[in-house]
């Protein structure tokens, strides 16, 4: 029997690597071209092209699915400036290779066509059904100042994530290098960076460099095992807006842990964990009313379970992406190696408990 979800992962990794090739090309331009939306966030040319050119690719393949895209058209329709800088790139991506490129459905074929694909990214989410959760550029702000940042997309089945793909072209092909500060920083210099991290529900997590054409052969990755936990390497957002570099640098110290954190946009983290370069991810919430976007965690929390890691909310719950476009029902992330997350948690819960 064929493995489960192996059209969708092969669809999805070949699509987020087109994307990803996409905003590589649009850093390289110098066509950033940054739009702000209405909750002040940055969106660019990369993070709309990326959906449109894989939203297509979904559609192409399976028509009947919903997608959950973090961006819309709307200011493009009104934008000619911006629509025909987004299309100059879109146009022009695709994949060197033509049986990949065909798999996909071959390139987008006029402007409407475009943004009709990016405006299909509506879906409500929900917990009935196949729901792909896209985020074109996961990091958009590690990507304008040239740090980390992801191509995701995650297909879920009646609510459960079944398929993950982390397209991360800043982060290192080799999985030995333990992270550090620098891997947060700047990464202009393009020699030896460019990852797809995926994962399929119960089938194991995979890492591959990422190519111009068809998929590099790939090979499994796992979290480290820690044995002591006082020498982890945990991560965190670059971004204080993002979550409590404060509350997180308390659970680091209630753990023992005297390394500084490695800050780093994206899900990268969650990448970089699972390949055990890095050990826990925390996020704790800044503001007690946001809601975590599914599209910022679906991928990643499947890759990195999938690693033989545990990821749960502050309160110790699964993350459930059923609820619509949001973690409605989660508070913050810890992600962790499992033999360790409770610890990790109840270090999480004394630091919250506390205030
Ligand atoms: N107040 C907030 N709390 C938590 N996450 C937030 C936030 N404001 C924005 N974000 C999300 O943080 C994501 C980036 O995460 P990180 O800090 O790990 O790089 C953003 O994704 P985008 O860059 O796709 O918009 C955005 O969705
Ligand atoms: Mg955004
Ligand atoms: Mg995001
Ligand atoms: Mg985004």
């Amino acid at each position: 029997m064929a493995s489960p979800y192996a059209k969708e992962l092969h669809v999805a990794q070949l699509a987020v690597q087109r994307a990803t090739l996409l905003t590589k090309k649009v850093f390289h331009d110098k066509a950033k071209g940054t739009a702000s939306k209405d909750d002040k966030s940055p969106v660019t040319i990369g993070d709309f092209g990326a959906q449109a050119l894989i939203v297509q690719a979904i559609k192409k393949n399976f028509p009947d699915d919903e997608v959950v895209g973090e961006e819309e058209a709307a200011t493009l329709r009104e934008n000619d400036d911006l629509r025909s800088q987004i299309w100059d790139q879109v146009k022009v991506a695709r994949l060197e290779d033509d049986a990949a490129e065909k798999e996909l459905g071959g390139p987008i074929q006029t402007v409407e066509d475009m943004l009709s694909a990016i405006d299909a990214g509506n879906s409500a989410g929900g917990a009935k059904g196949r729901i792909w959760a896209l985020d074109p550029i996961d990091g958009t702000k590690g990507f304008l100042r040239g740090g980390q940042y992801a191509v995701c997309l995650a297909l879920m089945v009646d609510g459960e994530v079944k398929v993950g793909v982390l397209g991360c072209p800043n982060l290192p092909v080799d999985d030995s290098l333990s992270l550090s500060a620098e891997d947060g920083k700047d990464q202009t210099d393009d020699a030896g960076k460019g990852v797809i991290f995926s994962a399929v529900a119960g089938k194991g997590a995979t890492g591959r460099p990422l190519s111009r054409g068809a998929l590099q052969p790939g090979h499994p990755i796992s979290m480290k095992p820690v044995t002591d936990i006082t020498q982890a390497t945990f991560c965190e957002s670059v971004e204080a807006g993002h979550s409590s570099h404060d509350e997180q640098s308390q659970i680091a110290q209630r753990l023992g842990i005297t390394k500084p954190s490695v800050r780093m946009d994206s899900q990268a983290k969650y990448g970089s964990i699972a390949r055990g370069a890095g050990d826990l991810y925390l996020r704790l919430p800044v503001k007690k009313d946001y809601q975590e976007k599914i599209w910022d965690h679906a991928a990643g929390d499947l890759v990195v379970r999938e690693a033989g890691g545990q990821v749960t909310d502050a309160n110790g719950l699964r993350l459930d992406f059923s609820k619509g476009r949001t973690l409605r029902d989660n508070k913050g992330v810890v992600a962790a190696p499992k033999a360790i997350h409770g610890q990790v948690l109840d270090a999480v819960m004394a630091v919250l408990g506390a205030k």
